[in-house]
């Protein structure tokens, strides 16, 4: 029998909703991995309603929750860190220790650095000393990466003209350190409107993926978190790179289309889980270049 994977989850905790590790956590064990959450916060709710309570954890308990892992024997069994909303930029810089104290124990551990950075226009409300420390230091220790497009814009310091621009932007990332960038959502002038695309890029090559864009009176929250946790989770469980890409687009459309026929603001999770684990929908990633 394979062994079930082990990933810790170094990400937000909402009381109400899904965002953060309520974005990823029941789905990543609903496909198969154990998860060992590590909850950067604790709001009431995530930012994009204006208004939540509750605090960030204090950076100093990063390193003493994994001291306390190490302690009863189990940190080899680390099998990938995921990083997605951070409370602090000093939190991010205990995370990257942790990261290298896990490789330590376990050469072939994965990290995964989901760079959640502030959007003011979306309401999503981060420490804004966390996107340099994204910006400047989480990148060169990153496996992969999993921008959005303004987190790829960040980056690159610009934004796009073009698809091969965006191609561009991405590739220059991989120059930072990553084995993969994913971008999970792009957008650039001239894109159709009817799709929402992806990109993949690898020192193999690059892959392209629409799915259909979906209407939704407010845009879903959480939808990042949810794609970079199913990507991981299905690496983990041994897919390639592509095979981890395409189900992650599927599995996250599933779970949009569950929200959007419930017309719900919060990401319909529960309901979606078999479909989440059993996409009908199959969307193929297409090779550029
Ligand atoms: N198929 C889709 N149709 C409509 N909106 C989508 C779809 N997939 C994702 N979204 C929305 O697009 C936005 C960007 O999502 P994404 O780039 O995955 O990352 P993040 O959630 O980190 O911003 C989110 O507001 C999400 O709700
Ligand atoms: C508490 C919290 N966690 C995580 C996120 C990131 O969510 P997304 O997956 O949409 O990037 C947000 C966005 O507003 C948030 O408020
Ligand atoms: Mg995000």
């Amino acid at each position: 029998m394979s062994r079930t994977p082990h990933l810790l989850s170094i990400q937000s905790h909402v009381v109400f909703g899904h965002a953060g590790n309520r974005a990823a956590v029941f789905p990543v064990e609903r496909l198969g991995v154990n998860v060992w959450p590590l909850n950067t916060v604790q709001f009431s709710n995530h930012t994009q309603y204006g208004q939540w309570t509750g605090e960030v954890l204090s950076p100093n308990q990063v390193p003493v929750l994994v001291e306390g892992i190490a302690a009863i024997g189990e940190l080899g069994n680390c099998d990938a860190v995921l990083s997605g909303y951070l409370g602090s930029a000093a939190q991010g810089r205990e995370i990257l220790e942790v990261v290298a104290r896990i490789k330590q124990a376990n050469p072939r551990a994965l990290y995964l650095c989901d760079p959640v950075m502030g959007h003011p226009e979306k309401g999503c409300i981060v420490a804004p000393e966390v996107s340099t420390f994204l910006l400047e230091e989480a990148a060169a220790v990153a496996d992969l990466l999993c921008p959005n497009q303004l987190e790829l814009n960040s980056f690159a310091c610009r934004r796009p003209t073009s698809l091969e621009d965006c191609v561009g932007m991405a590739r220059a990332l991989l120059e930072r350190g990553p084995k993969a960038i994913l971008v999970k959502h792009l957008d650039y002038p001239g894109r159709a409107a009817e799709d929402f695309e992806m990109l993949l890029v690898s020192a193999e090559g690059t892959w392209h993926l629409r799915r259909p864009l979906l209407a939704f009176p407010r845009q879903p929250v959480g939808v990042g978190d949810l794609t970079s946790g199913v990507f991981l989770a299905r690496l983990l469980l041994g897919n390639d790179l592509i095979e981890a890409f395409e189900f992650s687009a599927a599995a996250v459309h599933e779970v949009l289309l569950e929200t959007q026929a419930c017309g719900s603001y919060e990401l319909e999770l529960v309901r979606a889980q078999d479909r989440l684990v059993h996409p009908r929908v199959k969307f193929e990633a297409r090779r550029l270049g």
